[in-house]
């Protein structure tokens, strides 16, 4: 297959992270046989420094004239804790979002059973979780007008959402319930928000079409405390962008790293593959941040274009690295220090040597990169 793939590293940790999945990709492309072109560009605080836009309309247009985008991550400190600065990393990534109309933000969660041992929660709370948020992505309180008074001392940010936004989300995660174990679980806010009690409404109204799949509710704040308590009970969550954002980071906790979790951002014509991890600016340049993340964003990437074979080798070179601890400092306690470099190098050797049943991973080579 032939695919032009736009690559937006973004900044912060995005370029060292995106960088293994490139090698990945590349890895992939040659073992079987399919030509993979990738175009930078650049969006978020680099952007803004080269030209003074966190979204070039250069960088939108690649966008646009590609089969799909990789995004790494934006975000820096320079920009985020100045209050009056102008223009923001992140407006980058909500107007590539919204200009793309990325509606669908899906972001799969679950235990690997190799990490459950060293988890803070415990074992037989978080085995066998396996859960898919669906996340609004271009709508609520992100998008709304937003407003500070004259004087300083007043702010708001409105919550609004329309019944053609809620509608065409509810549908993907109905369907996408329907091939899992079919229960769907509203997170919303309906006890208080006019904007829930709209998706309450429209979700019920949907569900009449889906009446193989359980439909509950949840007020958000206990959704929050039920993560924790008893994720196994979630198959797929359907909420709101707010929501969908704060409760997919907590729920990286049960699968052992943010740096691990993937996702996809779906829409009518484009779609984007991202890590749910922000730009992690501490990390940046030290070779600690885990990669899998974008990695497992390029699988989702693969997946969504049917190459599912291809898909399946990520998938399992990575349960390969957690299980043989080849993993960055957020997941690896030990005394051998393993770099975000030496992590995508294992994961390409992995593809290329996928054949040979007698790999020996005390001999792997971790290529050029420097044991940290
Ligand atoms: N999609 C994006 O580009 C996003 C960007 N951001 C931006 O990123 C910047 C930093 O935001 P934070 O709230 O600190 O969130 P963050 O996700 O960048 O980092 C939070 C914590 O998660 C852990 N972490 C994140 N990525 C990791 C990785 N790959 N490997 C290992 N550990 C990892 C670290 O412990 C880190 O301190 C901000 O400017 C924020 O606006 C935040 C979230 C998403
Ligand atoms: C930085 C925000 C715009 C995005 C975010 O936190 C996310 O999409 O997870
Ligand atoms: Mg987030």
């Amino acid at each position: 297959m032939n695919l032009n793939i736009a690559v937006l590293a973004g900044d912060g940790i995005g370029p060292e992270v995106t960088a293994q999945s490139i090698k990945v990709l590349n890895a992939i492309a040659s073992q079987f046989n399919h030509k993979f072109v990738f175009k930078n560009a650049v969006v978020g605080a680099i952007a803004i420094d080269q030209t003074g836009n966190p979204l070039p309309d250069e960088t939108l247009e690649i966008c646009k004239t590609t089969d799909a985008i990789l995004f790494g991550a934006i975000g820096d400190p320079k920009y985020d804790n100045d209050p009056s600065a102008k223009v923001r990393p992140e407006q980058g990534l909500l107007k590539l979002r919204k200009e793309l109309g990325l509606f669908a933000n899906i972001r799969p969660v679950k235990a690997y059973e190799t990490l459950i041992e060293n988890s803070p929660l415990k074992r037989n709370i978080i085995e066998k979780t396996d859960i898919s948020i669906y996340r609004e992505l271009t709508g609520g309180i992100y998008f709304g007008k937003k407003q500070t008074s004259e004087d300083g001392n007043t702010a708001s940010d409105l919550c609004e959402y329309s019944r053609f936004e809620i509608e065409r989300i509810t549908h993907l995660a109905f369907k996408a319930a329907q091939n899992r174990r079919k229960k769907l679980t509203l997170v919303d806010k309906a006890n208080v928000l006019e904007s829930s009690r709209l998706w309450r409404k429209v979700v019920t109204e949907i569900s009449q079409q889906y009446e193989d799949v359980a439909l509950d509710f949840l007020f958000v704040d206990n959704a929050a405390m039920q993560m924790i308590l008893n994720p196994k009970q979630f198959d797929v969550i359907l909420t709101e962008n707010m929501f969908g954002d704060i409760i997919s980071d907590e729920a990286s906790v049960i699968g052992g790293s943010i740096g691990l979790l993937a996702s996809a951002s779906i829409g009518e014509k484009y779609v984007m593959f991202e890590p749910i991890h922000g730009s992690y600016p501490q990390a940046k340049g030290k070779g600690i941040a885990n990669p899998l993340a974008s990695i497992l964003s390029a699988a989702l990437l693969l997946e969504h274009f049917g190459l599912y074979d291809e898909a399946i080798v990520i998938n399992k070179a990575v349960e390969d690295s957690l299980k043989y601890e080849i993993t960055t400092e957020d997941l690896n306690k030990s005394e051998n220090k393993i770099s975000t470099d030496n992590v995508g190098d294992f994961i390409t050797d992995y593809i290329y040597n996928r054949l040979d049943s007698d790999m020996n991973y005390t001999n792997i080579n971790l290529g050029q990169s420097t044991i940290i």
